[in-house]
């Protein structure tokens, strides 16, 4: 066995991912996963701070502990569950909470937080993290970064495919059964984020089960060509985008725009043909003869925000990654773990072709235990 634990927690705030796979004999098997809530205050504090990019040093400092807490009590938790030993993990790969992404300015960073020395003294597990900013050193986007991971799982000989994770940002991998044919991938814009925030504003849930409001509303047209003019959607690749460009207030801003009252569940059912326009769009623009597009992420439990890309994708089968063995929930959680697998190794984490950086690297920050060692 080779163990390696993942850690995720995304632009959604929906709380710790964490699974523990096997990477023994070249394969990649799961062996356990769970998702993990954060506290009622981390969740409000995480939130606050990336809405509006405003804090104190100090409260950054505790925030950053905090989470490191609560990312090794939730792996610990997992142990305990599975009752496999500490000392059986080789090292955790734990992505952090982005609380900003800047690719594209004069000194480009994405900040990560969740504290891996805390990690690595509370579970005794080598823990690897800041996976981004050595491919921005590089001048990449730092982002996505699972398409090496969706190439090594999820590649096939006989099926052009395209993996598209729906999360709180979208993100498409496009894996050409042709090997020559170079894998790409890029961020597509919103995934759930502006749907959950506007849901958020109209209901006490954190966000649209199944869909079941949006379902309802109808898509007002006018809306959603404003939505997407945004030069994002046009912007050329690489890219990678999150919730400091696309939130409420961006939202807001185009709302300003139209001249008419909209109901809210019409403006809920709008965004989601945003997102599945954006996605759809992304892939008949890059893409020639794709088979068939894999859902990934929360946005693969969204049944109105399913059939939407189906419609849009005629002839083009969508499922989820279920069907390629991989449940939707654990594909990102399951990266980060091949990710600290690959940092150990040596071997590059970031594929130039996807972040535009000029050259592969190994990626990440490596703060090894103290009794494993
Ligand atoms: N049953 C469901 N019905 C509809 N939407 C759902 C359901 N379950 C999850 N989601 C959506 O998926 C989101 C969480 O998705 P996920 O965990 O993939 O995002 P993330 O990892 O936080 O984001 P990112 O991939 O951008 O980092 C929720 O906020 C919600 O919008
Ligand atoms: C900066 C950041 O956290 N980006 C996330 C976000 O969520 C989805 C999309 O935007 C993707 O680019 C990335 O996450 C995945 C794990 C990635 O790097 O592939």
């Amino acid at each position: 066995m080779s163990l390696y634990i993942g850690v995720m927690s995304g632009t959604s705030l929906d709380g710790i991912d964490v699974s523990i796979t096997d990477f023994s004999d070249d394969q990649i098997q799961l062996v356990a996963a769970e998702t993990y809530p954060f506290s009622e205050q981390l969740r409000r504090d995480l939130h606050q701070l990336i809405a509006t990019a405003r804090t104190h040093l100090h409260q950054l400092g505790q925030i950053d502990i905090a989470l490191g807490h609560a990312y090794s009590e939730a792996i610990n938790q997992l142990l305990d569950e599975t009752q496999i030993p500490a000392n059986h993990i080789v090292a955790i790969g734990c992505h952090g909470q982005t609380v900003f992404h800047a690719p594209d300015c004069r000194y480009p960073f994405s900040m990560q937080i969740g504290n891996a020395n805390v990690i690595a003294e509370k579970t005794g597990i080598t823990t690897i993290t800041d996976f981004r900013q050595r491919d921005m050193v590089l001048g990449g986007q730092g982002a996505p970064l699972v398409p090496a991971f969706h190439q090594a799982l999820f590649h096939s000989h006989n099926e052009n495919r395209v993996i598209a994770n729906i999360g709180g940002i979208g993100n498409i991998t496009i894996l050409p059964k042709d090997k020559k044919n170079l894998v790409s991938g890029f961020d597509t814009g919103p995934g759930n984020v502006l749907m959950d925030e506007w849901y958020q504003q109209h209901h006490l849930d954190l966000y649209d089960a199944n869909g079941d409001w949006a379902r309802d509303g109808t898509v007002d047209e006018e809306l959603l060509d404003i939505l997407m003019m945004d030069s994002f959607f046009g912007q050329a690749i690489p890219k990678s985008t999150g919730r400091e460009y696309f939130n409420l207030k961006w939202l807001a801003n185009i709302l300003t725009q139209v001249d008419k009252a909209i109901p809210a569940k019409d403006i809920q059912k709008t965004l989601l043909e945003m997102t599945a326009r954006s996605i759809t769009d992304a892939i008949t623009t890059y893409t020639e003869d794709t088979d068939a597009v894999y859902v990934c992420g929360g946005g693969s439990h969204n049944e109105v925000l399913m059939n939407a890309l189906r419609k849009h994708l005629p002839g083009i089968s969508v499922e989820t990654t279920s069907k390629l063995g991989l449940a939707p929930d654990w594909v990102e959680a399951c990266a980060f773990s091949w990710l600290a697998m690959r940092t150990l190794a040596h071997q590059a984490g970031n594929l130039p072709a996807v972040t535009g950086a000029r050259k592969p690297s190994i990626l990440g920050a490596i703060y090894p235990s103290n009794i494993n060692s």
